[in-house]
């Protein structure tokens, strides 16, 4: 049986202010910080450790990992970052208030533009300077790879290739991985671990900073899974999560 974690980053200063953030690269708030921490005393607390962890290329997920690792005493820990674990492009909306943009088109609209599989939200603009193209960061990707919107079946093309080239070898040679990453690509992740459906995947919402403990079989299959820490509060969470996207 193997044991990996997943991590949602902690409060993203766009979190706080609610606004879409896809890949743009905002920073933790303090709280989103202190909740690093935490995730990080919980899985000592669950007698975790780990050889190798996965991340992002977005500030976000590296710092709570960095967090975290700091809190286990793992700072030495290597670190594979990859950007097909960022968070799934949200095209033109990134930068706009999740509930001022409900409130001009609509909860619904909106709830499809967050949560349907595959109606990625409307595209920005290739000449836009919000778009990635410049980035250093992705100066390895052809012009194709780098996205201008993804839906989230846009974002399992390219986690589940990050799973089958680097996750799962990982695991299968044994070594305890935890993954830093966005509620998205989680989600991606999780669709697939999990086998949901196209149609169920949109109730599914991953909240802040928590650990989640995913135990597989040899083939990697999930046997069960469960987020460490306060079931109530993280219950919580993720139904502020579902309700960020209404207006107010
Ligand atoms: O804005 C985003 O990039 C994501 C995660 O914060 O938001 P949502 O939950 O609305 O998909």
């Amino acid at each position: 049986m193997y044991k990996i974690v997943l991590m949602r980053h902690g409060e993203s200063t766009w979190n706080l202010a609610n606004r879409f953030t896809g890949w743009v690269d905002v920073d933790l708030t303090e709280k989103g910080v202190a909740e690093a921490v935490e995730a990080g005393k919980l899985l000592k607390e669950a007698g975790l450790t780990f050889d190798l962890a996965f991340t992002s290329v977005l500030k976000r997920a590296i710092r709570t990992l960095w967090g975290t690792l700091d809190e286990m005493d793992l700072m030495w820990l290597p670190v594979q970052h990859d950007w097909r674990l960022n968070e799934r492009h949200y095209g033109a909306l990134q930068g706009l208030n999740k509930a001022e943009t409900a409130a001009q088109y609509g909860d619904e609209q909106v709830m499809v533009w967050r949560r349907s599989y595959d109606t990625p939200p409307p595209e920005l603009d290739a000449a836009d300077p919000r778009a990635s193209y410049d980035d250093p960061r992705y100066a390895a990707l052809g012009r194709n790879q780098v996205p201008l919107t993804e839906c989230l079946k846009d974002t399992v093309a390219r986690v589940i290739p990050a799973w089958d080239d680097t996750i799962a070898p990982a695991i299968r040679s044994g070594k305890r991985i935890i993954i830093s990453a966005h509620g998205n690509s989680l989600r991606a992740l999780i669709k697939m671990l999990d086998g949901i459906s196209d149609a169920d995947i949109v109730g599914l919402n991953i909240p802040n900073g928590q650990p989640l403990v995913y135990e597989l079989d040899a083939d990697l299959k999930p046997i069960k899974s469960y987020y460490l820490g306060d079931q109530a509060a993280i219950a919580a969470a993720m139904h502020a999560v579902a309700n960020q996207g209404k207006a107010k």
